[in-house]
C-alpha cells in the first residue's frame, strides 16, 4: 500500500490504463475486462485489475490535472512496477481539421508549467510519447477505420481558460487539443523508463464550439479503450 493507492503488493498488473474520471475506470473495467477487480478506491479514486485477451491489465483513474496524475503515475510505477501507462482521456480541439469524436494521439506535450518543472531548472524539457506505443496506436487506428490525428497537444492546468492570446498562438503553431496531464506522464515515465502514451477522444472544439452530446460519449471512448488495449499488448 502506498499514500494513495490501497492496492496490495502484485495487484497492479505491468500495464495501466488512465482515465481522468475514477468512474470511466470503472466502466472501461466492466466493459473491456474479464473478471475484473477492486483494487483502490482510496480517495475515491477507483482502480481495477483484470485480464483482456489473458493479458493483466489494470485500469486506474488519474484525477484531474497533473499534480493528481502525477501522484498516481509515481507510486504506480515506483511501488507496484508499472511499465507501460496509458491515458485515454477527453480533450478539445484546437484545430479545425480535427474534428468531435476524433482520437489524438499526442506526441508531445507542451505545457506552461508541470510538477517535474523545478527539476530541470533553466531547460525547457519535451516530454515525448513512446514510440512503440504510438506507432502501434496509429497503425491500430489505421486498421479499424478510426479517424485519428498524430501531433502535439498542450497539457494545462487551467480548463477555463482566459488566455485568449495563449490559445491563438498554441494553435498557430499547430497544437492538435488541449487536455490537462499528458505533459507530467511523459515526464514521470521518462524518469523511470517507462512507456507511455496519451490517447484522447476529442469531446469539445475550441474553435468550432461544438461538444459530444453526452449520449454518445461511452461508444466515442469505447474505440479509444480498444486501442489502447490493442496498442498496450500487440
Ligand atoms: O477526460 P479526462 O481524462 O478527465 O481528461 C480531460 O477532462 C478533464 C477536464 O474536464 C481533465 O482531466 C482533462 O484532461
Ligand atoms: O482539458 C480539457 C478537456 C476537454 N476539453 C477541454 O477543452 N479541455
Amino acid at each position: 500500500m502506498t499514500v494513495h493507492i490501497g492496492a496490495q503488493p502484485g495487484d497492479i498488473a505491468e500495464t495501466v490504463l488512465m482515465p481522468g474520471d475514477p468512474y470511466r475506470a470503472r466502466w472501461a473495467a466492466e466493459t473491456f475486462l474479464e473478471a475484473p477487480r477492486l483494487v483502490n478506491e482510496v480517495r475515491g479514486m477507483l482502480g481495477y485489475t483484470g485480464q483482456w485477451r489473458g493479458n493483466r491489465v489494470t485500469i486506474h483513474g488519474s484525477g484531474m490535472g497533473m499534480p493528481s496524475l502525477s501522484i498516481y503515475a509515481n507510486e504506480l510505477i515506483r511501488d507496484y512496477g508499472a511499465r507501460t501507462l496509458i491515458r485515454i482521456g477527453s480533450a478539445g480541439g484546437m484545430q479545425e481539421g480535427v474534428a468531435i469524436r476524433d482520437l489524438v494521439l499526442a506526441m508531445t506535450a507542451s505545457s506552461i508549467t508541470n510538477p517535474s518543472r523545478g527539476i530541470f531548472r533553466e531547460v525547457n524539457f519535451a516530454p515525448a510519447a513512446d514510440w512503440s506505443l504510438l506507432r502501434e496506436a496509429a497503425r491500430i487506428a489505421e486498421a479499424r477505420g478510426v479517424p485519428f490525428h498524430v501531433g502535439g497537444i498542450h497539457s494545462s492546468d487551467i480548463f477555463y481558460e482566459e488566455r485568449d492570446d495563449l490559445v491563438a498562438a498554441l494553435t498557430r503553431h499547430g497544437t492538435l487539443a488541449v487536455e490537462m496531464e499528458a505533459a507530467e506522464l511523459y515526464t514521470v515515465a521518462a524518469r523511470y523508463g517507462a512507456r507511455a502514451l496519451a490517447i484522447l477522444t476529442i469531446s469539445d472544439h475550441l474553435v468550432t464550439g461544438e461538444a459530444l452530446p453526452s449520449e454518445e460519449r461511452e461508444r466515442s471512448f469505447g474505440d479509444m479503450v480498444e486501442i489502447a488495449l490493442e496498442t498496450a499488448f500487440s
